[in-house]
């Protein structure tokens, strides 16, 4: 049986690193196992030195594909707390594959009523790593202390307390502002639309970035075109 990696190799080689998120949302053309592994693959060819992937089938598609540090969620619902909502979610997740589990670590209300230490608790106990997918600072601290790994700020601008971070793009001030307390490694993850904002998150103190509908969305990209196109900006 293979070993897990350790713990050190996987942050360890995330280090510096763009991370490729490869999702496609429901009812989407690209909502496909073989197609999330082929965009992938893409991503590692590119340069990518991990992967982020949703959904059972596709943590299980890509894993097998290649063997870069994959941090795996389970979407389940759209409101509230949907990324990898329990300790349940969480172990399934590791089981298709993925090093790291990807969990929602905001402060509100778990579907089951459990706490967040239980699904944290549950992945530590089957030797996974945990990233905890944070809104704020507070949450963030909370997180590390609980044992997350990593701790990143994908959450910030979709939940109440910051759907005012919303448009003002990536969030790198609660990057830097965690990554200048935290003992843990802090990712930059949401609304890193440009390569110059991955290189300032770097520089702000994130151990590694996440980019993903920047790369890895055709229909939000062609979203942006068009409404340039439009407008008649040029
Ligand atoms: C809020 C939420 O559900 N974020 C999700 C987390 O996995 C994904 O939909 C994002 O695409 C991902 O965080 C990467 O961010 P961006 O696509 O902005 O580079």
């Amino acid at each position: 049986m293979n070993e897990r990696p350790t713990a050190t190799g996987v942050v360890e080689r995330l280090r510096g690193t763009l991370i490729v998120s490869c999702q496609a949302y429901p009812g989407e053309p690209m909502r496909d196992p073989d197609t999330m592994r082929r965009v992938a693959l893409a991503a590692r060819d590119g340069g990518a030195a991990g992967i982020r992937a949703q959904g059972l089938d596709d943590l299980r598609a890509v894993r097998g594909a290649l063997d870069l540090p994959l941090i795996g969620l389970w979407k389940d619902g759209a409101e509230g707390v949907y990324i990898t909502p329990t300790a349940r979610h969480a172990l399934a997740v590791l089981d298709a594959g993925a090093d790291v589990v990807a969990l929602d670590a905001t402060d509100r209300p778990r579907p089951d009523g459990r706490p967040l230490a239980a699904s944290i608790d549950a992945v530590r106990a089957a030797g996974g790593l945990v990233m905890a997918d944070v809104s704020t600072y507070e949450e963030g601290v909370r997180a590390a202390a609980l044992g997350a790994h990593l701790v990143g700020t994908t959450l910030s601008g979709y939940t109440p307390a910051t759907y005012d971070r919303k448009a003002a793009g990536p969030d790198l001030d609660l990057v830097a502002r965690l990554a200048g307390t935290l003992d843990v490694p802090v990712v930059a993850e949401g609304r890193i639309h440009t390569p110059a904002q991955a290189a300032e998150a770097l520089e702000r103190g994130a151990h590694a970035v996440v980019v993903g509908t920047a790369i890895t969305h055709p229909t939000t990209l062609t979203g942006w075109f068009a409404a340039a196109v439009a407008s008649g900006r040029v």
